[in-house]
């Protein structure tokens, strides 16, 4: 029986979940948490009480009326005081209604408010986390923690606090109510207040267990949306459509799950303090019928008493409702905090230098790094120099570390051992925002925003006027694609640029990185994915690009590595080689291999061909 009922009002956890639960966290600690962010709103709370304590009286003096209508109209059959009982009516429901605007307008915008606060910081915080961060976690159960569990947030602190106040409140005035009326009764009718307060404990719990698994399902289920929704040639091309629908299936199934079993638990807990409210009632109607028998009670009275002792198991029943909702949404904060607790791997020092232009010297010295959770480093005592203007190319087989090393200097992560200079300073020693001014990136990928060609280009410099960035365009070759467009500039690309060619999104890349106009250069494998044709027109508008800034060039098929001042063969995260084109080619080695095995394309698509 008792296992049936325990199986009833939980739910089982997947192990093979897409997405962890979070960590446990005492309410207290919630609390603590969360509080600072209604500031701003504080003085409103004070309102929202006064509001709570002057409710529950206007509700008072109502029952209060009732039993003057019994005793001084009814029973005596006396109508001389039935007028000013009426207006005195009219008057409390017009004061409550009133009341009742301006309580619910205030409570809306001090949780609006907290709301507003919350999710900002919550995002704010996410955004500045490290790529490390983003790169082991599901990006769609990050998006469900930013939107709905704030939310959550939201119920669990002010909206409950609100309602536990203004039923703390009414709890207070009927007791002493109740207490001016018939102590005796009273303490008796008290007598089972210990039942709903177990009831609730006990409940509470049940309901916090599936709250943290239907969360971590909404989490999954946004995961596997973004994830496929993201990835949506892949899926279709490879005809997963089917995996990936069970997959999505079974994770709705366990949220389904996981919601049933929340309303068992709340369907059970309904008709169980109906119950332990009955008994109280019954307990306190049968002695009080008893005291009108013997006329120690008028029928007024009895009636009173009665209207009070259901007025005061109403707050006390909501508040057992209200600890569940209180432990419902606690998972939802525990997500949060989990997410709030994330410190970024890349933190700027406390006393971080201010840096204008630099001249674009860059050095690794005896640089060291392996990614977290791995046992190979990605690179090894990996040391060069690059000076002002001067072009470095590294090139080595895929996995060799090459964008690692890049990722290093955009500082996304931090080396384990050496350093990475930059006019001499080491980058962390720098202001982040300082050092990302100065190096402006083409990236292997293209990164291409939802949003028109134009702004696409200004994302290098969002300040850029309309001339800057067609300048820029015709810089990188792309002012005349753009111009064929239906709306030139203005043209939407889609998401991730889908409406352009592979070509057409890596000539927007440079115009952005040229309008950006810094000092360093990242180009990371910058015609990978291109035909030749395509690889060859950008080769121009990337060698206006480089021309008067230190370039480090990323590839593994030699491409436009010839011009390089100096090129480094990296293998297994280590300098294998280093030279320029032609040392490196005399020596007959790693570099002569690779370059052998790339001549064809490399043939086609050299700088050196170009007019
Ligand atoms: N975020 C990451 N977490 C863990 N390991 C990683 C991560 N990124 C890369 N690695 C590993 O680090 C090593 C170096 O990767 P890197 O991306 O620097 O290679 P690469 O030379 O740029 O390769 P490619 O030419 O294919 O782009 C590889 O073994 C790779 O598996």
């Amino acid at each position: 029986m008792r296992s049936a009922l325990r199986r009833l009002l939980s739910v089982a956890e997947d192990p093979d979940a897409v997405v962890a639960a979070a960590p446990p966290v005492p309410l207290k600690e919630v609390f603590r948490r969360f509080w600072p962010y209604t500031r701003g709103g504080r003085r409103w709370l004070v309102l929202i009480a006064v509001f709570s304590v002057v409710g529950p009286a206007f509700d008072a003096a109502e029952i209060w009326l009732f039993k003057l209508v019994i005793d001084d109209v009814l029973v005596p059959r006396d109508l001389s005081l039935f007028l000013p009982i009426a207006l005195a009516y009219v008057g409390l429901t017009l004061g409550s209604g009133i009341l009742n605007f301006a309580d619910s307008v205030t409570s809306t915008w001090v949780s609006e408010r907290f709301l507003l606060a919350l999710r900002s910081e919550v995002f704010r915080h996410v955004q500045g986390l490290s790529l490390g961060f983003f790169e082991r976690r599901r990006l769609g159960d990050v998006l469900s923690r930013v939107t709905g569990d704030v939310d959550a947030v939201e119920t669990f602190l002010l909206s409950g606090v609100a309602d536990a106040l203004y039923y703390v409140m009414r709890l207070g005035i009927f007791v002493g109510l109740l207490f001016y009326l018939r102590w005796d009764l009273t303490l008796l009718a008290l007598v089972i207040a210990p039942m709903f307060w177990f009831a609730a404990r006990h409940f509470s719990r049940l309901i916090k267990a599936v709250s943290r698994e239907r969360r971590r399902r909404t989490g999954s289920i946004s995961a596997i949306s973004e994830e496929v929704l993201g990835n949506i040639a892949l899926v279709q091309a490879y005809n997963r459509q089917e995996w990936e629908h069970s997959r999505f299936q079974r994770e709705s199934l366990g949220k389904f799950r996981a919601t049933m079993a929340s309303a068992r638990i709340s369907a059970l807990f309904g008709p169980l303090i109906d119950l332990i409210e009955l008994t109280g009632a019954l307990v306190v109607m049968g002695l009080g019928t008893w005291e009108l028998t013997r006329g120690q009670l008028t029928l007024g009275g009895l009636m009173v008493f009665l209207g009070l002792v259901s007025q005061l198991y109403s707050p006390i029943r909501e508040l057992s409702h209200l600890s569940n909702t209180f432990f419902g949404a606690s998972a939802s904060a525990e997500r949060i905090i989990e997410l709030l607790d994330q410190r970024p791997q890349v933190r700027e020092a406390a006393n971080a230098a201010v840096l204008g232009r630099v001249r674009g010297d860059v050095e690794f010295d005896g640089v060291s790094f392996s990614y977290p959770e791995t046992t190979e480093p990605a690179l090894s005592q990996l040391s060069f120099r690059v000076a002002p203007g001067e072009t470095l190319a590294v090139v080595g087989a895929s996995g060799a570390g090459k964008s690692t090393a890049a990722k290093l200097l955009l500082r996304f992560y931090d080396p384990a051992h050496g350093s990475v200079r930059l006019d001499g300073a080491d980058l962390r020693e720098l202001r982040l925002g300082d050092l990302r001014e100065n190096v402006a990136v083409v990236l292997q990928e293209t990164l291409v925003l939802h949003g028109t060609v134009r702004e696409n280009i200004a994302y290098g410099r969002p300040d850029a006027s309309g001339a800057e960035v067609v300048a820029a365009a015709r810089a990188a070759d792309a002012h005349e694609f753009i111009k064929l467009l239906p709306e030139g500039y203005d043209t939407l690309v889609g998401q991730r640029g889908r409406l352009l060619s592979g070509g057409q999104r890596q000539r927007l890349a440079i115009a952005r990185a040229m309008i950006r106009d810094a000092p360093v250069l990242i180009l990371d494998e910058p015609t990978t994915g291109l035909d030749a044709e395509s690889g060859r027109r950008i080769l121009e508008p990337l060698r206006r690009l480089m021309a008067g800034r230190t370039t480090i060039i990323i590839s593994h098929n030699l491409l436009t590595v010839r011009d390089a001042t100096q090129i480094l063969v990296l293998d297994h995260g280590r300098v294998v080689e280093r030279g320029t084109h032609d040392e490196l080619l005399l020596r007959d080695a790693a570099y002569a291999r690779l370059h052998r095995l790339h001549r064809p394309a490399d043939d086609a698509l050299t700088l050196e061909r170009l007019p």
